[in-house]
């Protein structure tokens, strides 16, 4: 069963990040009254890091108990840990660190200088994910592509297709760097709450087509990820702008 998507327009970027991050310390507080772990899958990009700086401004943040919230990429660029272009090296210095988290319950994909190569480290994380993943993610965080990517799936690449798999690696990237790990639909999938967060005028026709009825998650990957309690759009005005006016 997935939940239907619901969009909630926010007037500009820094208030759907501050918005947002209130929203995720309350969804953590929720989850942890369910299980042991808040399992949150994070994403690279703008606004990944946006709402990670955001948490870091939330009042009730405190409430969070960090040290059961365990932390995930829905996907990772194959470049070693700490280089500049990693999502989770961006994450880091939006404040990510300073929550309280356990380290050893962030769990970072393999570079390089670790696995062999992305299929190594994707076949690695997928392990780590059936290890301490339980089975269903409280929260998974996207950020979208102008043509309608989400983690590192892109509209008509092979890596989409990928099934029976928890973690793919994916080549030719059409935004570099080229080489990636990536969850896969069937792991976002099991999803409690999927939200997305999008910002920007240039973002407004991804949107309209990931929200169009019948979209083919094949031409537009946002379009394929439901969550199956909530499925929210999260976007500022100028990523709204291509949506009809509600009824
Ligand atoms: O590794 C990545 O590049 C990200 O995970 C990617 O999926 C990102 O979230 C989108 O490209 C949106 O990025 P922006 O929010 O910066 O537009």
């Amino acid at each position: 069963m997935s939940a239907e998507p619901r969009v909630v327009v926010h007037p500009d970027k820094q208030s759907l990040a501050d918005a947002a991050a209130a929203r995720l310390v309350t969804a953590i507080i929720d989850a942890q009254t369910r299980r042991p772990e808040a399992q949150l899958a994070l994403t690279g990009g703008s606004m990944g890091s946006a709402i990670i700086a955001s948490l870091a401004k939330v009042p009730g943040r405190s409430a969070v108990d960090w040290s059961r919230v365990r932390v995930w990429w829905g996907d990772e660029r194959y470049l070693p840990a700490g280089d500049p272009d990693r999502n989770d090296t961006q994450n880091d210095e939006a404040g990510l660190s300073a929550l309280g988290l356990d380290p050893a319950k962030v769990h970072r994909v393999a570079g390089p200088e670790v696995s062999e190569n992305a299929e190594a480290s994707a076949t690695a994380y997928a392990q780590t994910v059936r290890e301490h993943g339980q089975k269903a993610w409280d929260v998974v965080l996207f950020g979208v592509g102008p043509d309608g990517h989400v983690a590192s799936l892109f509209p008509h690449h092979p890596a989409q297709r990928i099934s029976d798999a928890i973690a793919v690696a994916v080549h030719d990237s059409p935004k570099p760097p080229p080489d990636r790990v990536s969850l896969t639909f069937e792991c976002f999938d099991r999803s409690h709450e999927v939200w997305f967060l999008v910002a920007g005028d240039d973002k407004a026709e991804a949107v309209a087509a990931a929200l169009a009825p019948g979209t083919d998650r094949w031409d537009v990957p946002a379009a394929g990820v439901r969550g199956t309690d909530a499925t929210l759009w999260l976007v500022d005005a100028d990523a709204a702008s291509g949506l009809g006016s509600p009824d």
